[in-house]
């Protein structure tokens, strides 16, 4: 995964810094306090440079908007709830800042870039006022965002962006898993917007139509999760993938999945991966597929954009 370039900042200005995730197991199960896993994504990251404001407003400078943040569109929304979050959090509440948010991370594929963008901005505000937030505090700020970004968010984004190993998260609380041998994994745009508060929405619905089959699904998603959490810690790549294609398949019978979803997913497997899954809310967003080694890796990502991912990136967890 190319590195996000991240500049020295001008004087009086402070900066802030967050990587995007995957989520490998335990997507939507979490929302009804299943266990998940989330690995992070180095290298795929948001950079936010803040300064206090020459002028008597907050500015926002972003690749989805720029100008005076009381301006700010509904997507702005989490942004502008994590600014003010933050600053509450510093006992400066209504101080006039200028931020520039510069992110490699594609929004609404599922790779946390909400999270994120409210990571690194929080701990941009943190820097200016020379203080760090303990975890507890950056991840209360980040809810606030993207409790705007999602409505009711499980809470695995905000522990996922913010931490540098895979977590298993569960109501609440985020863990870090030691990895027994080195795992590579290529992610695959489907080039579609997935909407995660319509994705959760729909399994909600199909929950309370249908609580025993779909309760049925939930538990058997937080199966695979912990066994694979036992399979990552003793580097069972045969186990993981085994697992990764179950998860999908039970992702599809949640009504999350699409045609290109699946169809990538297929060729995935048809070029080797050891498994491969959607990631994250599902309907649109990306497929993550184990690959053997960092040579299966190129071949696996040239055959996911041969059929039809517009961008592909790879990705490594190293063992602890
Ligand atoms: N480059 C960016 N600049 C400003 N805000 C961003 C940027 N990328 C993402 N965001 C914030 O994150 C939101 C996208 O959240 P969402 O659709 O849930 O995507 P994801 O699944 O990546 O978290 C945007 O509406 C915006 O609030
Ligand atoms: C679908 C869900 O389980 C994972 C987050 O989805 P996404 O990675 O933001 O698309 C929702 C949640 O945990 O709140």
């Amino acid at each position: 995964m190319h590195n996000s370039s991240q500049t020295e900042p001008a004087q009086g200005t402070s900066q802030g810094f967050a990587h995007a995730k995957a989520i490998l197991f335990g997507e939507h199960a979490v929302v009804y306090g299943s266990p998940a896993v989330a690995v992070p994504l180095h290298g795929l990251g948001v950079q936010t440079d803040i300064r206090r404001s020459p002028h008597q407003e907050t500015r926002i400078e972003s690749q989805l908007f720029s100008g005076n943040a009381q301006t700010a569109p509904e997507p702005m929304g989490p942004v502008v709830a994590g600014l003010n979050a933050a600053l509450k959090a510093v006992g400066n509440p209504d101080a006039e800042v200028e931020l520039l948010i510069r992110s490699a991370i594609p929004h609404s594929r599922g790779l946390g870039s909400s999270a994120a963008v409210a990571t690194s901005v929080a701990r941009a505000v943190a820097n200016l006022h020379a203080t760090v937030f303990d975890e507890n505090t950056l991840h209360e700020i980040v809810q606030a965002a993207e409790t705007v970004a999602h409505g009711r968010p499980s809470g695995i984004d905000a522990w996922a962006v913010a931490k540098p190993a895979p977590i298993r998260f569960q109501t609440g609380c985020a863990q870090t898993i030691d990895v027994g041998q080195r795992l590579v994994f290529v992610l695959a745009d489907s080039g579609h917007h997935g909407s995660t508060a319509e994705a959760v929405g729909g399994v909600r619905a199909r929950r309370d139509a249908d609580p025993v089959r779909i309760g049925g699904m939930i538990d058997r998603l937080a199966e695979i999760t912990d066994s694979a959490v036992d399979n990552i810690r003793s580097g069972d790549r045969g186990a993981i993938g085994t697992l990764m294609n179950e998860a999908h398949g039970l992702l599809g019978s949640l009504g999350v999945s699409t045609p290109t979803l699946d169809s990538l997913v297929d060729a995935a497997t048809a070029a080797g991966a050891w498994g491969a899954k959607l990631t994250g809310g599902g309907l649109g967003g990306c497929v993550l597929a184990l690959a053997d080694d960092d040579d299966s890796a190129e071949e696996l990502a040239e055959a996911l954009r041969k059929a039809g991912a517009p961008r592909t990136w790879t990705t490594e967890v190293r063992p602890t």
